[in-house]
């Protein structure tokens, strides 16, 4: 019996097949499986018939199911926590608009920025926790959730502060990531060398206050250039903090290069990435987070370098990037699909981009898989096959949903 535990467990799952994700490829399914855990931990992996003939004795709840269990998805990247909405530029989009041209027209970023600076906490997070809410209730376990709508100091700590409580109230993981660094402030017109001098200087400051678990800049054309980028990296580094990037998202700007250099733990988008890039995130470990959310909705044409990330051996994440602006995006089961529609992955490349690659994306390595020791975190499905979780657009799929040991949704 594989299993570490030899005390009652907390709980035990019977009868609903395992789709684990361990090791390196397939489902790792176990048809008629069970899965036990305790403390948060989980304590069995493995078939039902490899369990005594009483299982009930073996934990003190013990829940029959059907369908599928996969690990808890991990959503590496959302800015879930904003106020207001952008459907009006979704419109000016449509009637021709490009995202640049709002945005150096004071719109995009700075138009959510405007709608945080104006809301308090309260406010900010009664709007935010049920898109928080959403994403879990389709089987996001963890959420990384980021600032960068505040981009001044007591608006990213407020921001931060609203990310930390939305984990406390769900009962989930949230990582917070600083992205000071999205959009330059209007009171720092033209002196982007000198929001960058703040954006150090707050850095800090928030994470003594146990808000920052990363740092994420826009390294883009209406963003910042790879210089400033590298100052704020250098600040994350001088904190031990890890870095991630809005890279090549629209230009090549290098950035794929740059989160290499830093041994970050990913660089997102990647749409222009060149091959230099790919190969340098190779060798660096570095994880491509793949947003095709933003890519669906801003109708992009130039496809991140696929062949290049598989040539080379990058693990693909796929996430929401849930935002007001590219990506209103309450699914990470719906990015999956859009991640098998338009970038080729198959429904089980998928779900290990939504969970061991994320994961890695996050440098969290207790969870992604079904595995002894690993975190209980889990959700069962009611479907026929994993496979289905990258095929159904939309639909109410995910049947219970386990963080920790116990019973978020
Ligand atoms: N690219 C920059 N940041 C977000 C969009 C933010 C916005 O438009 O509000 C993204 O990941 O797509
Ligand atoms: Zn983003």
């Amino acid at each position: 019996m594989n299993t570490t535990k030899t005390e009652q467990w907390d709980g035990l799952v019977l009868g609903a097949s395992l789709a684990t994700l361990d090791g390196t490829d397939g489902y790792g399914e176990i048809i008629d499986g069970a899965l036990g855990w305790h403390d948060g931990r989980l304590s069995y992996v493995g078939p039902r018939a490899g369990l005594p003939d009483d299982p009930a004795t073996l934990a003190r709840e013990v829940i029959e199911a059907d369908g599928w269990i996969t690990p808890g998805l991990v959503d590496c990247h959302t800015h879930v926590v904003f106020a207001g909405d952008r459907a009006r530029e979704f419109e000016q989009r449509l009637q021709g608009a490009s995202y640049e041209d709002i945005a150096r027209a004071g719109g995009g970023i700075l138009s959510t920025v405007r709608a945080v600076r104006e809301a308090d906490e309260a406010e900010l997070l009664r709007q935010s926790l049920p898109r928080a809410k959403a994403l879990l209730a389709d089987g996001a376990i963890t959420l990384e959730i980021k600032s960068g709508y505040g981009l001044d100091f007591d608006n990213e700590r407020k921001m931060l502060r609203v990310a930390r409580q939305v984990g406390e109230i769900l009962g989930i993981t949230v990582r917070t990531t600083y992205l000071a660094a999205h959009a330059l402030p209007p009171e720092f017109r033209d002196r982007p060398d000198a929001y960058i001098d703040a954006v150090v200087d707050w850095l800090p400051l928030l994470h003594a206050e146990g808000l920052v678990d990363a740092v994420d800049a826009f390294c883009e054309g209406i963003g910042f250039d790879p210089a400033q980028t590298r100052r704020v990296f250098e600040a994350a580094r001088a904190l031990g903090l890890p870095v991630k990037l809005h890279a090549d998202q629209l230009s090549d700007l290098g950035g794929a290069g740059l989160v290499a250099e830093f041994n970050g733990l990913s660089a997102d988008h990647i749409e222009y990435s060149s091959d230099a890039g790919i190969r340098a995130m190779a060798g660096s470990g570095a994880v491509a987070v793949l947003l095709p959310g933003a890519f669906h909705v801003l109708r992009e044409t130039k496809l991140p370098p696929l062949d290049a990330l598989r040539e080379h051996g990058v693990p693909m994440a796929v996430a929401t990037d849930c935002n007001p602006g590219t990506a209103p995006l309450l699914s990470l089961r719906q990015a999956m699909q859009l991640a098998c529609t338009h970038f080729r992955l198959t429904p089980e490349q998928a779900l290990r981009g939504a969970t061991v690659h994320a994961a890695r994306a996050l440098g969290l390595q207790d969870r992604g898989v079904l595995r002894v020791g690993m975190r209980a975190d889990f959700v069962q499905w009611q479907v026929g096959h994993p496979a289905e979780l990258g095929y159904w657009l939309g639909g109410t799929l995910a049947a219970s949903r386990y963080a920790n040991g116990r019973r978020v949704g």
